[in-house]
């Protein structure tokens, strides 16, 4: 079966992620000890959408984290190029649309809100796409990503990179229909700016008040950033 490399081809990266789609909501699960839940959660509180907003979610599979914002009223809508993973959840009642994160068909200034979870780490072009995302969103509308991160605790540091990354593609050779792809998710991790880093690329794509919060030690991370108002004159 498929995997990308780290160079992120899109072809290959929309073609492994169809090749995991079917169980990739269990798999997910088992391979996070279920923290994905928490995680969500964690990114629903943050991205705080209400009633009547229009929220974009980018690279939302799934849609597995669509229809928790959409619980708050929020007309979500959830985006990704990987048709196999938009069937994967088409039990899902939200609008599923296929679409690049660094192309989107959508026009300028119409979302109050974008969010990617999980996915961000797999766009060929990180500020390009962040720079997309602020293009479809309204002067002070929201950004949050959710997405692994760097541990904080450095004894947990040093263990999770030398060995937990090492053996994430052993238990999916169990766990997955697909166990290249779990090559690449491991190296994928390993390779991926830490906070702060992935902190400044936001806002050299041109969003302000970037700030983030550590989930699970730092496994994970949640960044938030608004769009500038439009400066008149
Ligand atoms: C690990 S999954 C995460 C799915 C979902 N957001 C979640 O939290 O479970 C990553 C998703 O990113 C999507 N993706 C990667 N690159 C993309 C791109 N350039 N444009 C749109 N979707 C992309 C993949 O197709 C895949 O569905």
């Amino acid at each position: 079966m498929s995997r990308a490399g780290l160079d992120k081809n899109p072809r290959e990266v929309a073609e492994m992620f169809d090749g995991v789609a079917k169980g990739y909501d269990r798999t997910n699960s088992v391979m996070t000890l279920g923290f994905d839940r928490r995680w969500r959660e964690w990114s629903r509180r943050v991205l705080d959408a209400r009633a009547g907003e229009k929220v974009l979610d980018l690279a939302a599979g799934t849609a597995v984290s669509t229809v928790e914002y959409a619980a708050s009223g929020a007309w979500c809508v959830a985006a990704d190029f990987s048709i196999g993973m938009l069937l994967g959840g088409k039990h899902r009642d939200v609008p599923k649309v296929a679409a690049d994160a660094l192309k989107l068909p959508f026009a300028d200034d119409v979302f109050d809100a974008v969010t990617v979870s999980f996915g961000i780490r797999n766009f060929n072009d990180t500020e390009a796409a962040l720079r997309e995302m602020a293009r479809v969103v309204k002067p002070g509308g929201r950004l949050v990503i959710c997405e692994v991160s760097t541990p904080t605790f450095r004894p947990f540091r040093f263990v999770y990179m030398r060995y937990l990354l090492k053996i994430l593609p052993f238990i999916g050779r169990f766990v997955s229909s697909n166990p290249d792809a779990y090559q690449y998710l491991a190296e994928s991790m390993r390779t991926w700016p830490d906070q702060r880093s992935l902190a400044e690329i936001i806002a050299k794509a041109g969003w302000e008040d970037v700030a983030w919060m550590n989930l699970t030690f730092g496994m994970v991370a949640l960044h938030r950033a608004t769009k500038p108002q439009r400066v008149d004159g």
